[in-house]
């Protein structure tokens, strides 16, 4: 009984000692006119997800939702001040205009929070953020992409080998989208990044397969540390946590750091990622190829990245060590199979669902199919694919694979707001940027819920409000491996489609929800679409 009095006053004391942080920290914001309530929610929030009801998906959605006509409102943070902007207008001037001042992703992150995570290009800060940018920029460029559409091609061939086999047994074949896709994309980004051949689709037990499953947070401890470094940094920097294990650290030392090394002593050459890395760390890349350099704004919507000029003022911070370069092929690997499979798991489960987008699409890879003869599909073809581009577009729109990204204040910076008033922004606060739930506003997309391509085709697209769609995020910080996303969706995609429908059956779910885990699209209802021969 009196155990049961003491836990009770230490939760009221901690709730009262919460409240009165979130009043210091938020109370100046009602002034500005933004409901003090959203900071509640926030804390509240974070409770939620602490205790693992809720996807943090649900939790930014409920707050844009909630605060309808405001610009910026509070959001999840006990560390540090930390607001979500609803304002496509806000999102340009944050991410491109006045980028100067939100260089970084959060505050939480940096170098010592973490031995791999701290020195990946998406945790890296200012300078060496700028230097690693720079660095590695030169590896996405079209030209390169273009060197690794071979390589991907092999990985899509391989993938229809396998389940052309499988589906003719029956004519039709029930596929769990999650794992089937992640098998492929692990594939890719294995074969086009790390240099080996990953056999996740041939290999039912394959290791690497069972790896990547274990990279992502689904459990419980992950979950929390997950959380700790994402809102309660000094904790997690308190206990020396690390959010990767032994086993995933020294996987992508000998994938990575071991190879490069072994590449370099033998003279070995291979067009992927760990030889442009290995030029990349003796300064022989070079930002533009020109006579190879595809001009994509002129093949497809979105596809394009522009490229920005993220020049460090101090140069000199390049003594990258091993553990930098082992941290970008983590995070290539780790942003970039789990995203890609999303993508493939939502554009395959919208076209079971919307059959006359199907249809359409079907068409045009038949169209293609017949000019090509005996010829494969080629980089710019594919990408010359305008319904096949709409398609992925909207699949982006409609559920992007990351839900939100975060921009963090490095500076003084005076956020002017629609009614004149100012908020007066300090380094250290962070501003979140719901990916998701602006690309569901009404008041940006019309008839959100209804998965329309039409809204990318070239009469419409131009009304797209700039700052409202970004799957990739927007400016100089966007997602470095957008084109490689695009070109590994699209080319399976157009690979599958060549041979088979997308049909619903007993197991498709309604509609998608997601398990109530931290960060990845985990849904409690996983989807299952048959894949069905095409006459
Ligand atoms: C459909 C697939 C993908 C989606 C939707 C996606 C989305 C994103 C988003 C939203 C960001 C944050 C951008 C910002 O804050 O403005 C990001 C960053 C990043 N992504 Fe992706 N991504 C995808 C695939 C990939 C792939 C294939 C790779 C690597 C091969 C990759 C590597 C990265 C890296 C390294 C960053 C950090 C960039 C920086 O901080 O400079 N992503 N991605």
């Amino acid at each position: 009984m009196d155990i049961i009095l003491i836990i009770i006053w230490i939760l009221i004391i901690a709730g009262w000692f919460l409240y009165k942080r979130a009043k210091i920290v938020y109370e100046e914001l009602e002034s500005y006119g933004i409901p003090y309530e959203g900071a509640i929610n926030s804390y509240w929030g974070i409770i939620e997800l602490l205790l693992m009801k809720r996807h943090f998906f649900y939790l930014i959605d409920d707050q844009y939702k909630k605060f309808k006509g405001q610009q910026i409102v509070p959001a999840f943070n006990l560390s540090q001040r930390s607001f979500m902007a609803r304002d496509a207008e806000i999102i340009k001037q944050i991410t491109i205009k006045d980028f100067d001042s939100f260089v970084n992703h959060d505050q939480s992150f940096n170098g010592d929070i973490d031995s791999l995570q701290g020195k990946m290009l998406f945790t890296l800060v200012d300078d060496e953020w700028r230097n690693m940018r720079n660095t590695l920029s030169p590896i996405f460029t079209s030209s390169k992409m273009k060197m690794m559409f071979g390589i991907l091609s092999d990985c899509a061939s391989d993938f229809m080998v396998h389940y052309e086999k499988k589906v003719k047994e029956t004519g039709k074949l029930v596929i769990n989208s999650k794992e089937t896709f992640s098998r492929f994309t692990v594939d890719g980004i294995c074969s086009a990044v790390l240099g080996f051949k990953g056999d996740c689709v041939e290999n039912e037990d394959s290791e690497l397969y069972k790896l990547s499953v274990r990279m992502q947070p689904v459990d419980i401890w992950s979950t929390f540390k997950f959380l700790l470094f994402f809102f309660f940094a000094n904790i997690y920097k308190f206990f020396k946590f690390q959010l990767t294990t032994k086993e995933i650290r020294d996987f992508f030392y000998n994938a990575i750091v071991k190879v490069m090394k072994e590449r370099e002593q033998n003279g070995t050459f291979r067009p992927d990622v760990i030889q442009l890395l290995m030029q990349a760390k003796k300064g022989q890349l070079k930002v533009q190829d020109k006579e190879n350099e595809v001009n994509e704004a002129e093949l497809s919507n979105f596809s394009a990245n522009i490229e920005y000029d993220v020049k460090a003022k101090n140069t000199k911070l390049t003594n990258w060590t091993d553990e930098h370069y082992m941290a970008q092929g983590f995070i290539f690997f780790f942003a970039g199979y789990d995203t890609t499979q999303t993508l493939l798991q939502v554009t395959t489960y919208s076209l079971a669902k919307n059959k006359d987008v199907q249809q359409k699409l079907i068409d045009e890879v038949d169209e293609v199919v017949a000019s090509l003869g005996d010829a494969s599909i080629s980089y710019e073809t594919l990408h010359k694919m305008q319904y096949l581009d709409m398609v992925i577009s909207e699949a982006l729109r409609y559920w992007p694979p990351a839900s939100a990204t975060t921009r963090g204040c490095n500076r003084d910076y005076d956020l002017k707001l629609n009614n004149g008033k100012v908020i007066k922004m300090k380094p250290g606060d962070d501003v979140s940027l719901p990916i998701y739930s602006i690309q569901h506003d009404p008041k940006y997309f019309e008839d959100p819920e209804k998965f329309d391509p039409e809204r990318f085709s070239d009469e419409r697209k131009g009304s797209i409000v700039d700052g409202s769609y970004i799957p990739f995020g927007y400016g100089p910080r966007v997602c470095i491996g957008s084109r490689f996303a695009l070109m590994e969706a699209k080319l399976l995609i157009f690979n599958l489609l060549r041979k088979f429908t997308f049909e619903v059956c007993d197991k498709t779910p309604e509609k998608f929800e997601l398990a109530p885990n931290f960060a990845n699209f985990e849904l409690k209802e996983k989807i299952f679409i048959e894949l069905k021969l095409r006459n």
